[in-house]
């Protein structure tokens, strides 16, 4: 683990120290150890495999770590915490479905964590308080199925901040968006984290998108982290000693490219699948 800056501890609101998680005989997480400040918006950046989701579940309780402590606003975490926020990366439902965009977000208010179910007057209220938040009033009587990607990750991004967490966590959102939407999907969680004082933790493969709204990276690689400012973290140097191997990060026309390999295989290590970057770069300028 590599700590780029001394952190006080005494504001965070999610705290990690010396995680580690095997399983069988591999070393999945060796000594992840980071922590968030209310409002914080923290990218959790890796390649495939790294152990971005395995963290997550650490985060959520549903994985207990082999070493290390995990607190949210300084208490152990356990499943099931309402101060934790989980959005999945999509919604997995049939397009033809009738269940309406409310309905949907409302479906966060039948957890178990809420007990007897809420009167429906203060039902309607909390779910509107929260379409407004991700600016999803417009649609919120269509049908889930007929929303585009973008509109449907702000439903679910609805629908973690039900319980009013202190901490979010969105596993890979953008990785089914275009460009634009996931723009704006990134600019309405920044402006969720800074308004309500939420600390985010979004996992991404590709950091781009991110990088005007990222107060701190926290980067995975062959079970390792770093942890600090984008330009203290994605250095050759930094990500090098991660990987355990010669990485170059390439700075080209304000988008930031993690490459590796010999000149004549040279990839993408953020990108899932192995295309030339470079060339798939170009065309997308
Ligand atoms: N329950 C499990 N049992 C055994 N191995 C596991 C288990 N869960 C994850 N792994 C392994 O741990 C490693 C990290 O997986 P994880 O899904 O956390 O990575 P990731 O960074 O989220 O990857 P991706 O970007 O591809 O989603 C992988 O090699 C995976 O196969």
């Amino acid at each position: 683990m590599m700590q780029m800056k001394e952190e006080k501890t005494g504001d965070d609101v999610l705290s990690l120290k010396g995680i580690q998680v095997r399983f069988d005989d591999r070393l999945v997480l060796q000594n992840i150890q980071f922590s968030i400040r209310p409002g914080e918006f923290v990218g959790l950046i890796g390649p495939n495999g790294a152990g971005k989701t395995t963290l997550l579940r650490v985060i959520l309780g549903l994985l207990a770590p082999n070493n290390g402590t995990v607190t949210v606003a300084g208490q152990p975490v356990k499943h099931g915490n309402p101060l934790v926020g989980y959005v999945p990366q999509k919604i997995h439902l049939d397009s033809d479905t009738p269940l309406r965009a409310r309905d949907l977000v409302a479906l966060g208010l039948d957890g178990h964590r809420w007990g007897l179910p809420l009167p429906s007057r203060s039902r309607r209220q909390k779910v509107d308080e929260v379409l407004r938040a991700v600016d999803a009033l417009g649609f919120a009587d269509s049908p889930v199925g007929r929303l585009s990607g973008g509109e449907q990750q702000r439903l679910l991004i609805a629908q973690a901040l039900l319980t009013q967490p202190k901490v979010l966590l969105l596993d890979e959102p953008l990785s089914n968006l275009d460009i634009r939407s996931a723009h704006e999907v990134v600019r309405l969680v920044a402006r969720i984290a800074r308004s309500q004082g939420i600390a985010v933790l979004l996992v991404a493969h590709d950091m781009n998108p991110l990088l005007d709204v990222m107060d701190k990276v926290v980067y995975l690689a062959a079970g390792n982290s770093a942890i600090g400012t984008i330009e203290e973290v994605i250095q050759n140097d930094v990500l090098s000693r991660l990987y355990g191997y010669d990485v170059e990060v390439l700075r080209v026309r304000g988008r930031v490219l993690v490459v590796g390999g010999s000149n004549d295989t040279t990839t993408d290590l953020l990108q899932p699948t192995h295309h030339s970057n470079l060339r798939r770069l170009e065309e997308s300028d």
